[in-house]
Order: structure tokens, then C-alpha cells, then sequence
């Protein structure tokens, strides 16, 4: 399918998973992220300032992507496991694209100026690699 990454993330047993993380917070960069964990567990989502655990349910796929505002999530390690996961992306990100992408110009006004620079895809999902997960928004990089 155009426009779709898959990721296989293998996460060993960890002796001390209290000094570690599976993966830190962050958000996906994609439009929608499509999740299938096992039933180890560990997969949090911040809500409302709390982490709260995302438990696996056995043939579940789990979506993130709260109405078009990705959620922030993170991965705690565990010292069961291995812990497997595939997660699916749906983005435009893999495929060359010069269209350029900022605030619609109709809901913009004197009152309501633009609080995004325009960016093309390529452009912020190189500058979401570049910056890694490190817990910010890539957004914040293209606020004026
Ligand atoms: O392994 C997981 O449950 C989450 C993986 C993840 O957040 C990602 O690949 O962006
Ligand atoms: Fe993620």
C-alpha cells in the first residue's frame, strides 16, 4: 500500500526495568498509527498530566490518534518478555511530495494570524528523525 511503514520493535526482558524505558514519550508523526502488541503489556498513553496503561486485549488493533491530535505515548520495559509489536503508519512521509502545507487561509485573519510556518511532508518528518524522541513536539519547531 502507498504511504505505508510498518515497524517490528522487539523489546528484551529487562533486569532493572525501573532505570529504563522501552521507548520515551513521544507522539506519531503520522495520520493515523495502526498498533498490534502482545500480551505483555508495558504501552502507556498520557491523559489529563497521568500515564495510563494501554492493556492488550488478545486480536485487538489498537489507534492512536485522538481526533487528528496524536496522543503521547511511551513504552515502560519490562522484566517480563520479550515484548513484540508491529506498529503500521499511515503517512505520505515515504514517498517524495512538494506540497506545501500551513493553517487554511480562510479561518485566518488580523485576529486569528497564522501560528504555523508552512512545511512540506518530507521537511517535518526529517526534522521529527532529527530531532528523536525526546519527549517535545515536532511541532513546535514550525510555530511563528
Ligand atoms: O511498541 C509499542 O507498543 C509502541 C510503539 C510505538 O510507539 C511506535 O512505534 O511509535
Ligand atoms: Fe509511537
Amino acid at each position: 500500500m502507498k504511504g505505508l511503514l510498518m515497524l517490528c520493535h522487539y523489546y528484551p526482558p529487562c533486569p532493572q526495568p525501573d532505570l529504563t524505558l522501552g521507548i520515551s514519550k513521544h507522539s506519531d508523526n503520522t495520520f493515523i498509527t495502526m498498533l498490534l502488541q502482545d500480551q505483555i503489556g508495558g504501552l502507556q498513553v498520557l491523559h489529563q498530566d497521568c500515564w495510563v496503561d494501554v492493556s492488550p486485549i488478545p486480536g485487538a488493533l489498537l489507534m492512536t490518534n485522538d481526533k487528528f491530535k496524536s496522543v503521547e505515548h511511551r513504552v515502560l520495559a519490562n522484566k517480563a518478555g520479550p515484548r513484540i509489536s508491529v506498529a503500521c503508519f499511515f503517512s505520505s512521509s515515504v514517498t517524495p511530495n512538494s506540497t506545501v502545507y500551513g493553517p487554511i487561509k480562510e479561518l485566518l485573519s488580523e485576529e486569528n494570524p497564522p501560528k504555523y510556518r508552512e512545511f512540506t511532508v518530507p521537511e517535518y518528518s526529517n526534522g521529527y528523525i532529527e530531532k528523536g524522541l525526546d519527549g517535545t513536539s515536532n511541532l513546535l519547531n514550525y510555530q511563528i
